[in-house]
């Protein structure tokens, strides 16, 4: 299917009334494309992982929109246009053109599979489930994922380091909570690896759906991977459906933000002795959660690793 995109380079003060202006005429599936970082608290909400690092804001923004080619005979773009005249009564709308564009497809959700291969970590392979099994991989451990739109795919940084670190402390017969799961990435790989049996938690609902999909994909039982929706930092219920004192390993790629305050909750969890594995910390703020970890009595920091600008902070329950 064609679809014609349009572009209105516009300033960051009018994209929300460009927007709801588009909304009326009908037009869904806007793409804003600006500078403005995201907060902290945002980028929870929205269940962005990593918040990328932007070029200094400079007040411009692009909105972009679709239209059916079959559909777009220049009626809708001329009600933009005069949609784009009237906001100028009372905002900065900025140069206000507007550029044309085709394009094949929309499908932004799936876009990215073109660039994501099967790849190894150490002896594992992990692979997108649309691509086959090859003579290669035999005798091999073969990790099947579809992350959907749950973070997770194996190959950030971030994720990579649990794995090395799964691949290390993981000796077989394990119970595994894994905070953050995602795409159930995490538990799908301890469990290849001979853990007994995985707790996922999440707070985004399309994680539990991956997780699922991602177990069975890999011929792993509900029983063996049971995920759960929701906050173990703060929410009795979940902490009480975890279990306490139960974990050998727990495993959680998370921001810093959030591993701080697990910190002070996780041990309960896990037997002593047992490992807590964390990544998703950026290396500006590895002094700050090594920190927080240290007012843990319970916890001894073992090892400290870096990937990039990522690290890996692995301590364990006295
Ligand atoms: C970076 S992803 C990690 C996904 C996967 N475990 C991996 O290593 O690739 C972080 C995940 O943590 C989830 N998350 C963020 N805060 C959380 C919290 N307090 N409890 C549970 N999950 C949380 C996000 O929704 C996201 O799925």
């Amino acid at each position: 299917m064609k679809w014609n995109k349009y572009s209105i380079q516009t300033t960051t003060e009018a994209v929300d009334f460009i927007s709801s202006m588009l909304g009326e005429l009908g037009i869904e599936g806007i793409e804003i494309e600006d500078n403005v970082q995201l907060t902290q608290e945002e980028a929870k909400t929205m269940f962005v992982d990593f918040i990328p690092d932007l070029p200094p804001d400079d007040g411009s923004a692009k909105v972009n929109f679709y239209i059916d080619s079959d559909e777009d005979d220049n009626t809708i773009m001329d009600k933009v246009k005069d949609g784009l005249e009237e906001l100028r009564l009372f905002c900065n709308v900025g140069a206000g053109t507007i550029s044309e564009s085709q394009t094949e497809d929309k499908d932004w959700i799936n876009n990215w599979k073109q660039y994501w291969h099967t790849f190894t970590i150490g002896d594992l392979y992990i692979k997108p489930t649309w691509e086959p099994l090859t003579e290669e991989m035999k005798g091999h451990a073969v990790l099947s994922i579809d992350p959907g739109t749950a973070f997770g795919t194996g190959s950030h940084e971030t994720t990579r380091m649990v794995i090395r670190q799964l691949q290390k402390y993981i000796k077989g017969g394990e119970e595994v909570l894994d905070v953050g799961c995602g795409s159930g990435i995490l538990s799908v790989v301890a469990l290849k690896y001979g853990a007994k049996h995985a707790f996922g938690t999440d707070l985004d609902p399309n994680a539990i759906i991956a997780s699922h999909e991602n177990a069975e994909q890999n011929d792993i039982s509900a029983a063996q991977l049971e995920v759960i929706e929701g906050n173990i930092i703060d929410d009795k219920a979940v902490q009480d459906k975890c279990g306490y004192e139960c974990y050998d390993i727990v495993c959680a790629n998370i921001l810093a933000d959030v591993l701080e305050p697990l910190s002070a909750e996780i041990t309960q969890h896990m037997k002593h002795g047992a490992y807590f594995i964390t990544s998703g910390i950026i290396n500006t703020k590895e002094q700050e959660v090594v920190d927080a970890f240290k007012k843990n009595p319970e916890l001894e920091i073992v090892e400290v690793n870096h990937d990039g600008e990522w690290v890996n902070v692995t301590a364990r329950r006295r």
